[in-house]
């Protein structure tokens, strides 16, 4: 473990204290004479040598002492003070206890700031806006949410990531920069200059690809994000990570699934999002993080392409429609799966984002819009476009992968604590997914 991770220091006080004192005498001991007056001259150097190494020790064990001993008093006003943050944090409803300063206070923070680094910390009243960071940024969904918070907040209060050369588009639309999140540094560097408050983290690999490239997929899944963890809980910033309909596997429930139930993925992608849950809840009842998680459903965009997931399938069956006419599936035509269209999804982690902390009963959440098989969505295709035809060619790993997710998401939590409602269903979902092709393919028809 590493010295300064959050882990190195859940090692009780008290085993420390233990250990300590074994190594200290209990019985009141008499000092020995300081070299040099109890041992005069001659034939009594050599003893002199000895009272002196003696007087050595001693002093070294009175010093031990009273290092142990201010040990034990910062100690106990730590926990004096703990106790007091817990009597005033405590939620009626969670029975959680949430502390009500921010973690650099506790003396605690998971990469020991100093007491003196608040300066660093970048907070906004209701009335300012938030300066967000978007990791991860050029994937399918990050150009789609840096254009809905830029809406909101201002151009240039969203900064988008990635490790990606921008297109130009993209480029031109916003401030841009270069972030790799297995770079601590460069993260801190980040956050400070632009004095970020809002952390958006997108960076992944997926199902699919993932599971292609295990090593990987850990190192940015998972180490990844243990750099995002602190240097939001060191900045002080509202983090939203996303995790998905993977996070849930062959023994959870499947229709439907809710919020809380039994966990066990079988991919690296599904494991590192569990663990990106109970470490972002982890640092929100430890070190006060304002940490918010939504599980996505797949998502399925129109102007964007899909990065290696299992639920992509959904997404290219409109562009091959609506610029060939058929489509050919790596799914079986049954496999029902949790879907929604990225305005929705977009919108949900905005509204999440923004909702008061005292209506978040929870701090993951399910979010729901629609579930469907591909051959019912074939047939809602069909009526579309009446020459499409449909056919299989089944990927195992995609197909052993979508067998083991949720058919259906209860998200009736979301629905119930901050409101949140779906707009597009299966209908409109395939209208406006067939607008935007059709009306690309007849432009590029017509140059
Ligand atoms: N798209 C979906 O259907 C879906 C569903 C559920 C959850 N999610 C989650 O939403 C988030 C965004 O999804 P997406 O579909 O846009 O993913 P994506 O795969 O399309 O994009 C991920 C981005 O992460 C970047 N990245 C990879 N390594 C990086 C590193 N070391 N540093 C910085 N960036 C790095 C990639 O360059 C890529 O642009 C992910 O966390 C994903 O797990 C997506
Ligand atoms: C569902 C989601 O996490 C992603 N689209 C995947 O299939 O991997």
């Amino acid at each position: 473990m590493r010295a300064d991770s959050p882990g190195a220091l859940t090692v009780p006080e008290s085993s420390l204290r233990g250990a300590c004192a074994a190594r200290l005498p209990r019985r009141r001991a008499v000092p020995p004479p300081r070299p040099g007056i109890g041992a005069p001259g001659g034939a009594a150097r050599d003893k002199g040598a000895g009272v002196g190494l003696r007087w050595v020790c001693w002093q070294l064990r009175l010093w031990v002492r009273s290092l142990s001993e201010v040990r034990r008093k910062v100690f106990e006003k730590k926990m004096l003070f703990i106790r007091m943050l817990r009597r005033v944090g405590q939620s009626p409803a969670c029975g959680c206890w949430t502390p009500v300063l921010p973690v650099r206070f506790l003396g605690i923070s998971p990469r020991q700031i100093p007491a003196d680094a608040n300066f660093h910390s970048a907070s906004f009243s209701d009335t300012d806006h938030p300066r967000v960071l978007i990791t991860g940024g050029l994937g399918q969904l990050g150009v789609g949410l840096a254009n809905l918070l830029r809406k909101r907040f201002g151009k240039d209060n969203v900064i988008l990531s990635d490790i990606r050369k921008p297109p130009d588009h993209v480029f031109h639309s916003g401030p841009f920069i270069y972030s790799d999140i297995l770079d601590y540094k460069n993260l801190r560097e980040i956050v400070v200059n632009n004095r970020i408050t809002w952390l958006f983290h997108y960076s992944a690999l997926l199902s699919a690809i993932g599971e292609a490239n295990v090593s990987l997929a850990r190192a940015v899944n998972i180490t990844g994000l243990h750099n995002i963890l602190d240097v939001a809980a060191e900045h002080n910033l509202r983090l939203f990570v996303p995790s998905t309909i993977g996070a849930f596997g062959p023994t959870s429930p499947r229709n439907p699934t809710p919020d809380l139930c039994i966990q066990r993925p079988r991919t690296i992608y599904g494991v590192s999002k569990v663990h990106a849950e109970l470490m972002g809840e982890y640092y929100h009842y430890r070190y006060g993080l304002d940490f918010r998680c939504l599980r996505y459903p797949g998502i399925i965009s129109a102007d964007s392409q899909p990065g290696g997931g299992t639920t992509d399938y959904a997404v290219q069956i409109f562009h091959d429609a609506a610029k060939h006419g058929k489509f050919e599936c790596n799914l079986e035509a049954r496999t029902r799966l949790p879907m929604m269209y990225i305005d929705d999804c977009l919108r949900a982690t905005l509204e999440v984002m923004e909702a008061p902390a005292e209506s978040l009963s929870m701090r993951t959440y399910n979010v729901s819009a629609m579930s469907f098989t591909p051959e019912e969505l074939a047939q809602e295709v069909l009526k579309h476009v009446p020459e499409f035809q449909i056919t299989y060619n089944v990927d195992a790993v995609r197909q052993a992968i979508a067998d083991s997710w949720p058919m259906k998401f209860d998200d009736s939590n979301a629905r119930k604590d901050w409101g949140w409602k779906h707009d597009f269903d299966l209908p409109e979902l395939v209208t406006t997914m067939l607008n935007f092709h059709g009306s690309e393919t007849r432009v590029a028809q017509a140059n």
